[in-house]
C-alpha cells in the first residue's frame, strides 16, 4: 500500500510498518493478527481496535456532522479536518496537513452492535483468560466518545464486561468452587482462609449485596454465552476434576490516588486511598483492595452496580465528573484441584478517563490538579507505549520505560512486559467540534499499534501461584517463584528507588536485617562514587559554561562589528542618495524653467515683424499728426533732412528701449522663479539636515547599546572567573577531605560507631510493629538483596 501524499511522514511510516506486521481479512470478519513464535515465546503486535460511535440527535441538530471521519475499509480510516478546527487552520498556514489516514487492527463503524464488538475483539483474550493467562483491555478516547458504553454498556445493550462475566460463568458451568476459603493474594498468589476469615468474607459480600438489593436489574446477555462457549471450547476444555472460583475487584484511580469502589461509603468522611505495593517479585498490586467472590451473573451485576454507585457518589461529593477518573474492574479466576490452586489468571478492563487536554477543562484549583493528573497518567501511558515501541524497533536503544511514573502504568506494567495480552479499544465520536482532540487520540493509537508483545509460552503448571496461609507464609511454593523473569524489567536504579514500596512482611526478619546491612554498604559505596562523580560533573559543567561564554562573547563582538559596519554603510548610502536627489531636483528645475521661457524662432520672427509693422504705423501716424499741426510751415530741404535723421534715431532708440524693457521684465521673472526655487531647495535642505540628525542620533544610540553589551559581557566573564575560583576552592576542599578520609581509613578500617546504632535502629524498626515512616524507608530493599 502506498501512503497518501497528504499523510505526514510519521503516519506513512506507521502504515507501512503496520502492513508488515498485521494481516486482517474481511469486514469485521475473522481478524487474524500475525503472530510469531520465537524460542517458546509468542510475539504479536498489540491489537488496537477503533470504534466510531453514532451521532446523537442533538449532535446532528448542532451540525456536528461535517464528514470528518471516513471509514475506508475494515482497517483504514480517514480524518478530514473541518473548517475552523486548529488542524485546518494550521494546514492553511502551511503547517501540517488537513487529511490524515490511520489504520487499525479492526474498525467498527457506528452500526456495530455490542455483540459484534465482543465477538471480534475480546474473544481471543477471553479464551486466554479461561486458559490461565492474563488479559487487559483498556478503552481510550475523549469524553463522550463511548468508552463506558463499550466497557459496561447499558442494561439493554450490555458491553464487554458483562459479556466476559457471562462467558466465564458459562465456562465454569457446574465446576463452581463453593468454598470461599481460597482467595487471591498479592498479584499472582492465593491465600488459604480459615473459617473466621471465610465468615468475614461472607459478611462483607452480604453487606455489598444488601445495599443494592432493590435496585439491581440482573445482567442479560442473551444468546451470547452459547456462541462464546462454542468458540472457547476450541481453545481449552474444562477438566472434570477442576473447579473454579471467580473473585472480582473494582477500583478507580483519581488524582493519582487509588480508591476501592467495593468498600462501603464512609458517609461524610474522606475516602481512604490505597497503596500500590510490590509483591517482591516485581509485580505491583493494590494493597488492601477488597476482593469479592461471585458465583453467578446476578452477583456480578450487584457488584458492578455497587461500584458504579460508589463511583458516582464520590464524584458528586467531590464535584468531579466520573469521566475524570480511570476505573478498573479486575477478575481473578482460580483453577482449583482438590485443595491446590493450579493456576490463577487475571482479566482487567480499564475505562480510562477522557483524554482531552487542559485547555478544554477548567484550569484552576482542584480542576487544574485533576486535569494535570489525568493528562499526566495518560501521558505516561503514551510515553511507556512509545518507549516500548522504540526499544523494539531499534534494538540498539534500550531506554528506560517509565512505568513507575504513574499508578496506572505501574499496574499495567506486568501485562505490557509479557505477563499477558493487552489490547486497546479506541473510541471516537464523529463530531466536528472535537476533531482536534480526536486526531490526538488517533495519533496516540498509531504508536500503540506498533508495540510488539512478547508473551512467554509457559505451561499452566509453571505459572502456578504461591499458596499462603493465614499468616501470609507460603504453603506450597516460595514467593520468589518466577523472580528471574522479572529481572529483565527492573534496573538497579529501580531497585534502589525510595518511592518503591515492597511489602516487608513477606520475608523473615533475619533476612531483612542482612539485606539492610548489604544495602547499607552498597549505599555508602554509592554515595562516595556520587560525590566524586558530582565534582567531576561540576568541573565539566564549569568548563563547558566558560567555553560557551567565551564563544558567545566572540560572537557578540563579531555581531557588533558587523552592525557598526552596516550602519556606517547605511549612513554613507543615505548621504549619497540625498546628494543625488538634490542634483536631480536642481537639474529638473532648470529644465522646467528653460521649457517655460522657450519661444520658437518662427514665432519670434513673426512677432518682430508685427512689432515692426506697428512701429511703422505709429510713426506714420505721428508724422501725419505733426504735419497737420504745422501746415503753414513748409519745411526746408535741410530741415526735412534733419527731421528724417532724428526720426530714424528716435525709432532705433524706441526699439532698443522696448527690447531692453522686455528683456528686463523676462530677467525679473527668471529672478523671481530662481528665488522661489532657492527657497524650496533651502527648505528641502533643512528637512534633509533634520533626517541626518535623526540618523546620527540613532547611530549614537546603537553605539551606546553596543557599549552596554560590552560592559555586560565583561561582568559575565568576571562572574565566571568567580565561579572558577570557587570551583578551584572546592577542588582543594575535596583533596583535603580525601586526604582526611585516607588518614581515617588508615587509622580505623572498621566502620564508625554511629553506623552500628543505625543498624540497631533498623533492627528495632523491623522487630517492632511496623510504623508508616520506617517501613517506607525500607521499601523495595527486599528484591535488591535477592538479586
Ligand atoms: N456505539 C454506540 N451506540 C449508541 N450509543 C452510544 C454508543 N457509544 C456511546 N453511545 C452513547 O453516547 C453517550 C456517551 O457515551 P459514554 O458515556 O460511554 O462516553 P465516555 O467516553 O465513556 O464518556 P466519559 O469519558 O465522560 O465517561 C452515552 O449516552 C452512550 O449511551
Amino acid at each position: 500500500m502506498s501512503a497518501s501524499p497528504d499523510m505526514t511522514k510519521e503516519e506513512s511510516f506507521c502504515l507501512q510498518h503496520v502492513d508488515m506486521d498485521l494481516t486482517c481479512t474481511g469486514s469485521h470478519g475473522s481478524t487474524s493478527v500475525q503472530q510469531t513464535e520465537v524460542s517458546g515465546a509468542e510475539q504479536q503486535t498489540m491489537s488496537v481496535y477503533l470504534r466510531v460511535r453514532p451521532f446523537s440527535k442533538e449532535e446532528l441538530s448542532d451540525n456536528e456532522d461535517q464528514g470528518c471521519i471516513g471509514i475506508e475499509n475494515s482497517q483504514m480510516v480517514t480524518l478530514r479536518a473541518p473548517k475552523g478546527s486548529a488542524t485546518m487552520k494550521s494546514s492553511e498556514k502551511g503547517i501540517g496537513v488537513s487529511v490524515h489516514k490511520f489504520s487499525f487492527t479492526t474498525i467498527f463503524g457506528p452500526e456495530t452492535t455490542q455483540a459484534e464488538l465482543f465477538e471480534h475483539t475480546v474473544k481471543s483474550q477471553m479464551s486466554d483468560f479461561l486458559d490461565g493467562k492474563n488479559a487487559l483491555i483498556f478503552s481510550y478516547g475523549v469524553t463522550n466518545a463511548g468508552k463506558t458504553f463499550t466497557i459496561q454498556g447499558t442494561p439493554k445493550e450490555p458491553g464487554i464486561l458483562p459479556r466476559v462475566l457471562d462467558a466465564t460463568f458459562y465456562y465454569i458451568g457446574g465446576h463452581q468452587y463453593e468454598g470461599m476459603d481460597l482467595k487471591p493474594y498479592l498479584r499472582d498468589g492465593a491465600q488459604f482462609l480459615d473459617p473466621d476469615q471465610v465468615k468475614l468474607e461472607r459478611s462483607a459480600k452480604a453487606a455489598v449485596f444488601a445495599s443494592v438489593k432493590d435496585e439491581c436489574e440482573p445482567l442479560r446477555v442473551s444468546g451470547q454465552s452459547e456462541s462464546m462457549a462454542t468458540s472457547i471450547s476450541c481453545y481449552s476444555q474444562t477438566e472434570e476434576s477442576s473447579q473454579f472460583a471467580l473473585w472480582v475487584a473494582f477500583f478507580e484511580i483519581y488524582n493519582e490516588c487509588v480508591y476501592d469502589l467495593l468498600q462501603p461509603s464512609t458517609g461524610s468522611k474522606k475516602r481512604a486511598s490505597l497503596r500500590i505495593c510490590d509483591d517482591g517479585a516485581g509485580n505491583a498490586y493494590v494493597k488492601d483492595l477488597r476482593w469479592i467472590n461471585i458465583q453467578n451473573l446476578g452477583e456480578a451485576s450487584k457488584v458492578l452496580l455497587f461500584g458504579n454507585k460508589n463511583r458516582s457518589a464520590a464524584s458528586t461529593k467531590m464535584n468531579q465528573s466520573s469521566s475524570r477518573s480511570h476505573s478498573i474492574f479486575t477478575m481473578k479466576l482460580l483453577k482449583i484441584d482438590g485443595d491446590t490452586v493450579k493456576g490463577i489468571s487475571e482479566f482487567s478492563l480499564c475505562d480510562l478517563a477522557g483524554s482531552e487536554r487542559c485547555n478544554k477543562t477548567q484550569t484552576f484549583g482542584e480542576r487544574l490538579k485533576e486535569a494535570g493528573n489525568i493528562n499526566n497518567s495518560l501521558l505516561i501511558l503514551g510515553k511507556c507505549i512509545t518507549a516500548l515501541r522504540n526499544n523494539q524497533t531499534d534494538r540498539m536503544k534500550n531506554s528506560c520505560i517509565p512505568f513507575r511514573e504513574s499508578k496506572l502504568t505501574r499496574l499495567f506494567q506486568a501485562v505490557f512486559c509479557g505477563k499477558g495480552k493487552a489490547s486497546m479499544i479506541v473510541n471516537i465520536n464523529q463530531c466536528a467540534s472535537t476533531y482536534d482532540e480526536t486526531l490526538h487520540v488517533m495519533k496516540f493509537s498509531a504508536v500503540a499499534k506498533q508495540v510488539v508483545q512478547v508473551i512467554p509460552d509457559k505451561t499452566l503448571e509453571s505459572l502456578s501461584p504461591c499458596l499462603v496461609g493465614r499468616d501470609g507464609k507460603p504453603l506450597l511454593r516460595s514467593v520468589a517463584t518466577d523472580r528471574t523473569d522479572q529481572e529483565g524489567y527492573l534496573s538497579e536504579e529501580e531497585l534502589l528507588d525510595e518511592e518503591d514500596e515492597a511489602d516487608l512482611s513477606l520475608l523473615p526478619q533475619n533476612e531483612i536485617v542482612s539485606m539492610i546491612e548489604n544495602l547499607r554498604s552498597k549505599l555508602l559505596a554509592e554515595r562516595r562514587r556520587n560525590v566524586v562523580q558530582e565534582m567531576e560533573i561540576r568541573k565539566e559543567m564549569g568548563d563547558a559554561m566558560l567555553q560557551q561564554l567565551m564563544e558567545s562573547e566572540e560572537l557578540r563582538i563579531r555581531q557588533m562589528e558587523e552592525l557598526k559596519e552596516s550602519y556606517q554603510d547605511k549612513l554613507e548610502n543615505t548621504f549619497e542618495m540625498y546628494k543625488d536627489v538634490i542634483k536631480e531636483y536642481a537639474y529638473q528645475r532648470a529644465m522646467n524653467d528653460l521649457e517655460e521661457d522657450y519661444v520658437p524662432m518662427e514665432e519670434f520672427v513673426a512677432e518682430q515683424e508685427k512689432v515692426e509693422a506697428l512701429r511703422r504705423k505709429l510713426s506714420e501716424l505721428q508724422t501725419v499728426g505733426s504735419g497737420s499741426r504745422g501746415a503753414s510751415a513748409v519745411p526746408t530741404v535741410d530741415q526735412s533732412c534733419q527731421t528724417e535723421a532724428s526720426k530714424e534715431t528716435e525709432e532705433a532708440g524706441d526699439v532698443r528701449w522696448k527690447r531692453l524693457y522686455k528683456e528686463k521684465c523676462a530677467l525679473e521673472k527668471i529672478c523671481e522663479d530662481k528665488q522661489e526655487s532657492i527657497y524650496s531647495l533651502e527648505k528641502r535642505l533643512m528637512q534633509l539636515g533634520e533626517t541626518l540628525q535623526q540618523v546620527r542620533d540613532d547611530f549614537l544610540q546603537k553605539s551606546a547599546d553596543v557599549e552596554a553589551l560590552h560592559k555586560n559581557s565583561d561582568e559575565q566573564t568576571k562572574s565566571m572567573e568567580d565561579i572558577l575560583q570557587k570551583n578551584a576552592e572546592k577542588d582543594r576542599e575535596i583533596a583535603s577531605l580525601k586526604a582526611e578520609l585516607v588518614k581515617l581509613s588508615q587509622k580505623s578500617p572498621v566502620l564508625p560507631k554511629p553506623k552500628k546504632s543505625l543498624l540497631a535502629n533498623i533492627r528495632e524498626a523491623v522487630t517492632s510493629p511496623r510504623k508508616g515512616s520506617t517501613s517506607r524507608t525500607l521499601r523495595k530493599t527486599v528484591r535488591a538483596v535477592h538479586h
